[in-house]
């Protein structure tokens, strides 16, 4: 596949950080997101200047966040950040990718097909209207809503003592402060933020972690 000038190189030294097939698979979306993403309307062609840094790698900033074993329920996936990556990097986990709009689902199915992630089920819902029964073991969140929004979409997809991870930026302390009802209400035993080293990229990010009560 032709590569667009304008999008940034994938980092040098990928396949020892992610292993050989993980490393691929990333840039193979790295190369689809460049072919499709604009006209798809998934990303402006800004963002393919920084698709690495801002997106992908950004994304992979989750991983020590996540469970050694079972279900993750990404909320919001869009053109597939973090959901994608994570499940390409995290194999062994279940990824449920939840995102309302079709076209986003469509493209979400589309690079499930083609990367052949057989670990992925892409489910067309709002978030707050999965079934009642549905159990996660961590949700994770990028870019969807502010925390005081989040909590009541998110913290029933968990089970008790699951957790929701939610990629966010300088105001994440704030969120807190301005979610405290919803976190109260939606039983969160603790709310926390983290600033993560971003393997690959200069810039670092803050992932909020919540803690569903046990
Ligand atoms: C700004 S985009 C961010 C996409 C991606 N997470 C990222 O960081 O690039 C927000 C996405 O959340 C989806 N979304 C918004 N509200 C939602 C809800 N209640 N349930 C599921 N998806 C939702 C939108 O359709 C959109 O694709």
């Amino acid at each position: 596949m032709e590569h667009n000038a304008r999008v940034e190189p994938a980092p040098d030294g990928g396949a020892a950080r992610f292993g050989e097939e993980a490393w691929q698979k990333l840039v193979s979306f790295s190369e689809m997101l460049s072919a499709e993403g604009e006209l798809r309307g998934l990303v402006g062609p800004r963002e393919l200047e920084r698709l690495w840094t801002r997106h992908i790698l950004n994304s992979t900033a989750v991983c020590e966040f996540l469970p050694d074993s079972g279900l993750v329920a990404d909320v919001g996936s869009g053109a597939g950040f973090p959901g994608i990556v994570l499940a390409i990097v995290r194999p062994d986990l279940r990824f449920d990718l939840i995102e309302t709009m079709e076209r986003r689902t469509d493209w979400l199915d589309h690079v499930k097909q083609e990367l052949d992630l057989a670990n992925v089920r892409v489910i067309r819902s709002r978030a707050e209207d999965m079934p009642k029964r549905y159990a996660a073991d961590v949700v994770t969140a990028r870019a969807v809503a502010a925390l005081k929004k989040l909590i009541p979409w998110t913290l029933p997809l968990l089970k008790p003592g699951g957790h929701l991870a939610a990629l966010k930026g300088q105001r994440a302390e704030q969120e807190i402060q301005d979610a405290h009802s919803q976190l109260m209400k939606f039983n969160a035993q603790r709310a926390d933020v983290y600033d993560v080293d971003v393997w690959g990229s200069d810039e670092g990010t803050r992932v909020l972690l919540v803690e569903k009560m046990k």
